[in-house]
């Protein structure tokens, strides 16, 4: 069975983050990002995430892991350096609550694919845990056939957009309408490297 893609709206969603290592501190550069409310629960953290935390950017729970922890997170990451820690969250959530456990993938219920933006523009690739390198480079490759400009051009775009719905026309017309500026949108900034 193949995975489903989505994008999650995280901002002031209740996030908790067990470990405070090097992996740790990538998911929550992302999910603050998203503006989710990151709680972290860990004995020691790692010096970037101190200062996060020092600068009140996350809830820090001094402490190891415990089942009890994940009440009420709708979201829970594992990145804890303990394979056994790690399946014991795995372990302790609800059916209803989102899962990802950065060793053991199968053992959670989402991963996080490698990722770029140019704006509103989000490129995501997945290997489904095959080889998280390998998503990697493809990332890198596809990220350096999109410049800078795309950031711009959709935000042109989506207010174009939105005055065109808003206006009284024939529907068809309209899509016509908007094909039409994707189209030469693409036209004009495919393939416009990053330098
Ligand atoms: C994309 C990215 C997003 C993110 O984590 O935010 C991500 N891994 C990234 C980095 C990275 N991953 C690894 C290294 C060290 C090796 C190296 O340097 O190559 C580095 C680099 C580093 O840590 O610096 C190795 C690794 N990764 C996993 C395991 C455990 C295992 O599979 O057993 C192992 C150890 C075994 C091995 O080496 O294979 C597991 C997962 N990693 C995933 C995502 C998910 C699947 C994505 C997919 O396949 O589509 C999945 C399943 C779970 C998850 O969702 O976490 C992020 C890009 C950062 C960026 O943007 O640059
Ligand atoms: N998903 C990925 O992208 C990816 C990439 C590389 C490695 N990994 C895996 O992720 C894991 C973490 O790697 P790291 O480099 O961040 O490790 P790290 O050593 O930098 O950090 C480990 C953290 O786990 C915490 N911890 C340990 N026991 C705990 C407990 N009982 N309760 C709560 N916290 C506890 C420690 O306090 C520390 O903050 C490893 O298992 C590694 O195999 C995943």
């Amino acid at each position: 069975m193949s995975e489903y893609p989505l994008m999650l709206s995280l901002e002031k969603k209740p996030v908790l983050v067990i470990g405070g290592g090097k992996v740790a501190a990538r998911k929550i550069a992302g999910l603050t990002e998203a503006g989710a409310k990151v709680t972290v629960v860990a004995p020691t953290l790692s010096p970037p995430l101190d200062q996060w935390h020092r600068e009140q950017r996350l809830v820090w729970r001094k402490k190891p892991f415990a089942p009890e922890d994940v009440q009420g997170f709708w979201v829970v990451v594992a990145a804890t350096d303990s394979a056994e820690v790690n399946q014991q969250v795995a372990d302790s959530v609800q059916p209803h609550q989102l899962v990802n456990i950065a060793d053991q993938p199968q053992s959670g219920n989402f991963t996080i694919p490698a990722h770029f933006r140019r704006g509103r523009l989000t490129v995501a690739v997945s290997t489904g845990g095959a080889s998280p390198s390998l998503a990697v480079r493809i990332r890198d490759r596809l990220a350096a056939m999109f410049s800078r400009d795309w950031a711009d051009a959709l935000d042109t775009l989506m207010e174009k957009r939105n005055r065109l719905l808003r206006e009284p026309t024939d529907k068809k017309e309209t899509r016509a309408k908007l094909r039409r500026m994707a189209d030469e949108a693409l036209e004009s900034l495919w393939d416009t490297r990053v330098d």
